[in-house]
């Protein structure tokens, strides 16, 4: 059978929640039989670039990395995954990514003059969903977690294999990730790269459920009336 997923990328800082949300909404999709598939990036152990992101997040690369080569390493991860991304998406009812090209946008305009960021945005994304042909997104979902909370999230997870610290070098700047989310506010509210909706995970400063934060990606996702998923 041929299908066109609906691909829902799913976005925010580190810590947010964002393979929480990923793999809860999968299996609610999959309740509804639906086929879904889930692919994080960065494909550390499958790629090459994903091999030198490995070294660059644990702080190993012996000269620096610049916003602009971090961009083209996250970029080329997957470029060189990008068959398995059009596979997935021939044979699924949904594909959702746990961070996708908007992360990349996001994340390396964080690290330029706050001058710079637009044009170093646009330049991402067109490297991405034009030079290396990346497929665009339907729906990209914003997690929105203030840095505190993520920052105690990220400090529960389990060991990852990628990195032995606790903090990777993305997790461990504070700043960095105070930029990034306004970087991610602007984006969505430009309606960057797709249609974005923006879903704030705790509520009243607890965390709420994730079968709620789905419930409101699903009703998003109905919509945009592609699928009647109930
Ligand atoms: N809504 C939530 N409620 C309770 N715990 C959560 C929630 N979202 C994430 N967590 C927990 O926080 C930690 C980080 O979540 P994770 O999904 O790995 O974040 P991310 O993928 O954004 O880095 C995990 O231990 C996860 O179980
Ligand atoms: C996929 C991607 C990730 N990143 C960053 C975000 C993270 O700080 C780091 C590692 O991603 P990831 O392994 O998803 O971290 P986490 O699970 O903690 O969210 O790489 C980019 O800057 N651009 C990208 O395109």
């Amino acid at each position: 059978m041929f299908v066109t997923a609906f691909i829902i990328a799913i976005e925010g800082g580190d810590g947010v929640g964002k393979n929480t949300i990923s793999n809860a909404l999968a299996a609610s999709l999959r309740s509804k039989s639906k086929s879904v598939a889930v692919i994080d990036f960065p494909r550390y152990g499958d790629t090459l670039a994903g091999g030198a992101l490995k070294q660059f997040l644990n702080g190993e690369t012996k000269r620096p990395v610049t916003a602009q080569v971090a961009a083209v390493l996250y970029a080329l991860d997957r470029f060189e995954y990008r068959d398995d991304i059009l596979k997935a998406i021939n044979e699924n009812d949904f594909v959702i990514f746990d961070r996708y090209v908007a992360s990349n946008v996001a994340y390396q305009a964080a690290k330029v003059p706050k001058a710079d960021r637009s044009t170093m945005m646009e330049w991402v994304a067109d490297l991405e969903l034009e030079t290396f042909s990346l497929p665009r997104p339907n729906l990209n979902v914003l997690l929105r977690l203030d840095v505190a909370a993520a920052r105690s999230l990220v400090s529960r997870k389990p060991k990852r294999d990628y990195t032995s610290l606790e903090h990777d070098v993305h997790e461990a700047d504070d700043t960095l990730q105070t930029r990034l989310r306004e970087n991610y506010e602007h984006i969505a509210d430009q309606a960057m790269i797709s249609r974005w909706t923006v879903i704030d995970v705790s509520r009243f400063g607890s965390l709420r459920n994730p079968s709620e934060i789905c419930a409101e990606v699903e009703r998003s996702v109905e919509e945009l009336g592609a699928f009647a998923i109930s």
